[in-house]
């Protein structure tokens, strides 16, 4: 099998991998536990918003009718009858030629249907009554916001598998929401394979090298809301490796391993799938970097066998992985973002294969344009951090050249 692999382009790859996502479990959090989480249910409009008449403005609430003919030359008069404060309820109604103090955010009393701003009125006292001018017409409906106008109640407010951003928080809070039904976590176990890898805390050795795939597809796992479960890394003995990967299945919903996948003599992860009692979906996809990404099932569970260069760690993780876990709590229609946008400089790499180039975007002139973020090979580890997009760059032919339009996939619009 290691030689003999059937060649699968990617968008077939992914179709391969959908049959099996299936929606995680749900769990009832705080709302402020809630951030960046995916909510497991839709969320309606409990309530009107606002649910009073709302003033805009601090100032007077009148009758516009009485404002008829106001001008500067022949300003009418209110008797002001009451003062209203934000959070309480006016307790007298507005009449003809009277008004009531209010504050912006304040509920507009009865029989006011117009909000007159203090800087537009003059107050005067007389005999310790107050009163004030108006100048000029108001108009009905000035400064004062109707019932549900920015929400009707029973609306739609947020949408199941939608993520927790701040917008969303405030609505939830603004409705009463204290507690959130999300996704939980997907549990996600990581293996790092190969001899040659040092723990982080390791000073170098001759020939090896510190593990930093585990680091890197941590946080691409917390960023996607998964749970990471780093696990120790695993020798290159296939025995071993197998028994701790099945393991891990015990405790996770999904495992990821990074390295060993390709036609190398410890290249554990081809000996496992060899005798894989799971399904295997592919082992080779028309693709760079990545070409060796391996994707099994074991029960009903994820087995991503991603390469350890990592570059094509990340790659993988993006195109196959982040898809899933987005699956997996609640995302209905999981497909990869894309944008099109003019390339800044040629990439001419020749390739028979599709390529993803580590990428990011800038906006120059109201134009969108794409850079690939440095060198390029799938060894580079450098040019990751500096990655906002992946730009799909067609197999064959010579690349592209600066100025044409490209297909990009975005990896910072993943809400
Ligand atoms: N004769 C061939 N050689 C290779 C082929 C091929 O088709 N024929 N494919 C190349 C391609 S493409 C890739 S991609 C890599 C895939 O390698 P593996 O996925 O098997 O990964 P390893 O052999 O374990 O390691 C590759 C490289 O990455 C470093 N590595 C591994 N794990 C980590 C980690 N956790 N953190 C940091 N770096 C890691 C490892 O030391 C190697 O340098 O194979 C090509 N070869
Ligand atoms: O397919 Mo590999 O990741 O290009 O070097
Ligand atoms: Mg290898």
């Amino acid at each position: 099998m290691r030689f003999n692999r059937e060649i699968v382009k990617v968008a077939e790859a992914q179709q391969r991998v959908r049959p099996y996502i299936r929606t995680g479990k749900t769990e009832k959090v705080a709302l402020l536990d809630s951030f960046g989480r995916y909510l497991a249910e839709d969320i309606r409009a409990n309530e009107p918003l606002p649910h009073f008449r709302r003033s805009g403005m601090d100032g007077f609430a009148i009758r516009s009718a009485d404002t008829k003919g106001a001008s500067r030359d022949n300003p009418v008069w209110f008797q002001v009858i009451e003062t209203i404060p934000c959070g309480s309820v006016p307790e007298k109604d507005v009449q003809p030629g009277t008004a009531s103090r209010i504050m912006t955010g304040a509920a507009v009393p009865n029989g006011a249907d117009a909000v007159v701003m203090l800087e537009m009125t003059r107050t005067e006292e007389r005999d310790g009554q107050v009163f004030i001018s108006v100048s000029r017409e108001i108009p009905p409906g000035h400064n004062i916001t109707p019932v549900g106008s920015e929400v009707e109640q029973g609306k739609l407010l947020l949408e199941k598998g939608r993520k927790i951003n701040a917008g969303a928080a405030a609505l939830l809070a603004t409705f009463g929401y204290a507690e959130v039904e999300v996704y939980k976590r997907p549990r996600v176990a990581v293996f790092a394979t190969g001899s040659e890898l040092l723990d982080v805390e390791s000073p170098l050795q001759p020939g090896k090298i510190r593990n930093s795939n585990s680091y890197l597809l941590a946080s691409l796992l917390l960023d996607a809301g998964a749970c990471p479960l780093i696990h120790k890394t695993l020798p290159d003995d296939p025995d071993r490796a197998q028994a701790a990967i099945l393991a891990a299945f015990d405790e996770a919903d999904l495992v990821i391993t990074t390295g060993g996948v390709s036609v190398g003599d410890y290249d554990i992860l081809v000996d496992i799938f060899e005798r894989w009692d799971g399904r295997m979906l592919f082992n080779k996809v028309a693709m760079r970097p990545g070409s060796p990404t391996t994707v099994g099932i074991w029960k009903d569970k994820f087995l991503f066998a991603l390469s350890g260069n990592p570059g094509a760690c990340f790659v993988g993780f993006e195109l196959f992985v982040r898809p899933v876990l987005k699956g997996m709590q609640g995302k209905a229609d999981p497909d990869l973002p894309y944008f099109t946008a003019t390339m800044a400089e040629d990439f001419t790499t020749p390739c028979p294969f599709e390529r993803f180039v580590r990428a990011y975007r800038y906006v120059t002139d109201g134009k969108v344009f794409v850079k690939p973020a440095g060198m390029e090979k799938s060894s580079i580890t450098l040019t990751i951090k500096d990655t906002d997009c992946l730009i799909v760059v067609p197999p064959g032919g010579r690349g592209v050249l600066a100025g044409d339009q490209v297909k990009v996939i975005s990896l910072a619009e993943w809400e």
